[in-house]
C-alpha cells in the first residue's frame, strides 16, 4: 500500500500543495483533476522520488521509497523526450530498468524498430509509449501516469489503456492518473480527486 502523508510542496516561493494525504491499495486507480498549473506534475515527482517534499513523507508498505536502486514508484512524465538522453538509442534507456520481450512491445503498440533510434528521432506518441514501457518494468508497483497518451490517436489510447487495466488488475499496479480528459478518469478510475476541492473555488 502506498501511503502518503500529510505532504506539503514547494517550488521556488510558491506552495503546491499543503498537508496533502492519501491512501492507495494495490490494484487501485485513483484519478487527479485539477486546472493547469495546480501542480500535479510536482506531485508526480515528489511521489516518485525525483525531487523532495517540504514536509510529509511517502512510504510504500510503511517503508520511505529507497534512495538507491530501482524505485517501485515510477512516474511516466507528460514530456517523456526530457526524460531520455538524446545521445542513446532509446532501446539502451529502455534497457536500463527492464527487457520487455516482443509481445511486452506489442501490447503496448512499440514497434522494434524504433528503439535503433534517439529519441529526436520519434514522434512524440511514439516516444511516450517507449516511456510507458519503461516504467512497466516487473519491479514497479505504483504508476504515476500524468497525461500518458494525451499524444495518441483515441485508437491507441484505447487499446494502450486495455493493456494498462489489464496489468493493474494482475500484478496488481497501483495507478495515480492525472488527466484532464474527464472522460477517461471516469472509465478507468475507482476514485477521482478534483482540486480545487468544491466549494473552496
Ligand atoms: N522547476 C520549476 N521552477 C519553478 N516553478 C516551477 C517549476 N516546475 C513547475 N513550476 C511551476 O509550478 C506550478 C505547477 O506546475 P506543474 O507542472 O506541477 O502543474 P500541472 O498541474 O502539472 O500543470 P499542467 O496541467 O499544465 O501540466 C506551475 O505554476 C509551474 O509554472
Amino acid at each position: 500500500m502506498l501511503t502518503v502523508n500529510h505532504l506539503t510542496i514547494t517550488q521556488g516561493e510558491r506552495q503546491l500543495w499543503r498537508d496533502f494525504s492519501l491512501q492507495l491499495l494495490p490494484g487501485e486507480r485513483i484519478g487527479i483533476a485539477a486546472p493547469s498549473g495546480w501542480g500535479k506534475t510536482t506531485l508526480g515527482r515528489v511521489l516518485a522520488g525525483w525531487q523532495p517534499a517540504l514536509s510529509g513523507d511517502v512510504l510504500l508498505d510503511g517503508k520511505a521509497l529507497p534512495l538507491n536502486g530501482y524505485c517501485p514508484v515510477q512516474l511516466v512524465p507528460q514530456h517523456p523526450e526530457l526524460t531520455f538522453n538524446p545521445y542513446r538509442t532509446t532501446d539502451r534507456s529502455l534497457n536500463d530498468a527492464w527487457r520487455p520481450d516482443d509481445a511486452q512491445l506489442e501490447r503496448f503498440a512499440v514497434q522494434a524498430e524504433w528503439l535503433n533510434r534517439r529519441p529526436h528521432q520519434l514522434s512524440g506518441g511514439e516516444l511516450a509509449r517507449i516511456a510507458l514501457l519503461r516504467a512497466l518494468d516487473p519491479r514497479t508497483r505504483v504508476l504515476i501516469a500524468d497525461e500518458v497518451t494525451a499524444q495518441l490517436d483515441p485508437r491507441i489510447q484505447r487499446s494502450i489503456w486495455q493493456e494498462l487495466l489489464l496489468e493493474s488488475r494482475q500484478r496488481p499496479l497501483s495507478m495515480i492518473i492525472f488527466s484532464h480528459q474527464q472522460a477517461l478518469l471516469e472509465q478507468v478510475c475507482h476514485r477521482i480527486i478534483r482540486f480545487p476541492a468544491e466549494g473552496t473555488e
